[in-house]
């Protein structure tokens, strides 16, 4: 049985101020809630949410590290270093790291086999692009997305590993996939991870939806059987927003 886990993207948003007092808001509503909640401030905020959920079942997460665990590498920021601040998870690969920045399968992957090394979990993010639906490549789109970004992880580092389902059109447009859609990618997914691990490493592994998730389409994207959890970037700003998300079965 696969427990579901809500996390929220705040991208490029939240000072370290606005971070805390939203984590130690959330804190407080989620007294008692047994949901698997993820948060991933931007870097310099991640201390701040630290401290502020301390003491909580809240992760912290990191939305993104450096490919390499130290060195010449300006402006990057290591998986020692977040380690050091107590963050144990990252999220890889996603769609604005892939088309703004330039990141490619090999290059997640290789972020991905660095956080594994470092006893990290990972929320590796894959989805297609609306030309890329369009043009009927969808399936061989997830594929190499997840062949590629997984490649050289072993069955016992599955463990380890969420997968974001983010179809790119999606992400931040207010257009969801239908929970028709969203399910029928999952189970796409799913069938791949059972044939390039087995099929229990399939059953266990969580596989968020992320893209124009809100409080209103929530608890019909999470009712389905293969999607097990969600990853919100605009919804996940306020409390107010991203609470009933984490409570959409409530
Ligand atoms: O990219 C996302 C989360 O990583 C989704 O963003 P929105 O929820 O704003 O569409």
């Amino acid at each position: 049985m696969r427990k579901h886990y809500i996390a929220g993207n705040w991208k490029m948003n939240m000072t370290p101020s606005e971070g805390a007092a939203f984590a130690k808001e959330l804190v407080s509503a989620l007294k008692g809630s047994t949901t698997k909640v993820m948060i991933a401030p931007p870097f310099v905020t991640i201390p701040a949410v630290v401290e502020a959920v301390k003491g909580s079942s809240i992760i912290v997460a990191a939305q993104n590290m450096s490919d390499n665990l130290n060195g010449a590498f300006t402006g990057e920021v290591s998986a020692l270093m977040l380690k050091d601040l107590g963050v144990n998870t990252v999220i890889l690969g996603h769609s604005e790291r892939r088309s703004l920045y330039g990141e490619t399968d090999q290059f997640i992957n290789k972020k991905v086999l660095l956080a594994l090394s470092q006893e990290m979990d990972v929320d590796l993010c894959i989805g297609e692009t609306l030309s890329e639906r369009e043009g009927g490549k969808l399936e061989e789109v997830l594929t190499r997305q997840v062949t590629e970004g997984l490649k050289g992880v072993s069955e016992q580092q599955m463990k380890r590993i969420t997968l974001a389902y983010e179809p790119v059109w999606a992400i931040g447009t207010g257009k969801t996939a239908t929970p028709e859609d969203a399910d029928a990618a999952h189970a796409f997914i799913r069938s791949l991870i059972a044939k390039l691990y087995t099929k229990g490493v399939a059953e266990e592994l969580i596989i968020q939806y992320g893209g124009s998730v809100k409080a209103s389409n929530a608890k019909a994207l999470m009712s389905k059987e293969h999607i097990d959890g969600a990853l919100v970037g605009g919804a996940s700003l306020s409390v107010e927003q991203f609470l009933p998300i984490v409570n959409f079965d409530k």
